[in-house]
């Protein structure tokens, strides 16, 4: 396999100027960085994502929850502009979802690290932050950001299975994207190292950074501003950790969201689906 093969998508994406006018507001958290409106996707003859409508905050953290398969990784796909969508617009940074003229802008951390094994740690985040104008300078920066400063001459090859990934992070760090997309950036990271992650995405978004970040592990929605509850290809509920808590009647945020799964059941077999979301207290 080429390289290039092992990378589907090298560097990730891109910038340009944001129209002022282009992104509208999101509700009570000011201006959004991504519009999605009816969006539906089909992969083979299953309905992966279904009718999902919602906006993502500028500069804040937006946690991407749900359970295995429940078409996080395809909404991601979605949003970068990579998968192919069978109905609604997506609008990102005031441009349809993708489009080149992104590409400095959007960055994406995919699920299995793109990362090449031959390159040593630095060569790799030079590699990649070359390809958008990045220096020696901004890739050091990157490396120590995720806790690399340390392994910078070691080939990736070598490398344990969380700093392989966080390699695969630096690289996407580097292009300084205004919206990052994660595509459960903490698994197999242990705990210390997933603090110091969520800590480092917090300091991203105090400094403008827009962040989307998948996660199964609801106990990591407390780090987020925002969050996107999707089930059954379906936008459960769009809401913070502090409503989800209170709707879920709950602290625990994995059994608040169980008791928001439970309601919809119930909505389901009780209510007709229009009157679903209002069952749920307004999930958009
Ligand atoms: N190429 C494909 N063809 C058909 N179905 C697919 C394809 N890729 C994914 N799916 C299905 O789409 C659904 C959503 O998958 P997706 O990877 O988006 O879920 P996810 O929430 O990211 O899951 P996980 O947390 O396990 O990574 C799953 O039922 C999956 O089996």
């Amino acid at each position: 396999m080429s390289h290039r093969a092992e990378l589907p998508n090298p560097g990730a994406v891109l910038h340009a100027p944001v129209p002022a006018a282009a992104s509208g507001g999101t509700p009570g958290t000011g201006p959004a960085s991504v519009t999605v409106e009816n969006l539906t996707v089909h992969r083979g003859s299953t309905d992966v994502l279904a009718d999902l409508s919602f906006a993502i905050p500028a500069g804040r953290i937006t946690g991407l929850l749900g359970p295995s398969g429940s078409g996080k990784t395809t909404l991601i796909r979605a949003l970068v502009g990579v998968q192919k969508i069978t109905a609604g617009q997506v609008s990102v940074l005031g441009r349809p979802a993708g489009d080149a003229l992104l590409r400095n802008d959007v960055g994406y951390v995919t699920q299995a690290a793109s990362v090449y094994r031959d390159l040593t740690v630095l060569d790799n985040i030079r590699y990649f932050g070359a390809m958008h104008g990045r220096n020696r300078a901004d890739a050091l920066e990157a490396a120590t950001a995720v806790g690399l400063g340390d392994l910078l001459k070691r080939r990736a090859a070598d490398l344990s299975g969380g700093q392989f990934s966080r390699v695969s992070l630096a690289c996407a760090l580097v292009a300084k994207p205004q919206l990052l997309f994660l595509d459960e950036p903490t698994v197999g990271l242990d705990p210390v190292l997933r603090a110091d992650l969520w800590s480092q995405f917090a300091d991203m978004a105090k400094a403008g950074t827009t962040l989307v970040i998948s996660s199964h592990v609801m106990e990591e929605a407390g780090h987020c501003d925002s969050l996107l509850l999707l089930r059954e290809a379906r936008l459960l509920a769009q809401l913070t950790p502090a409503e989800l808590r209170r709707r879920g009647g709950t602290d625990d945020l994995e059994l608040a969201f169980l008791h928001l799964i439970q309601a919809d059941e119930l909505a389901q077999e009780h209510t007709p689906g229009a009157m679903r979301a209002q069952a749920l207290g307004g999930a958009r």
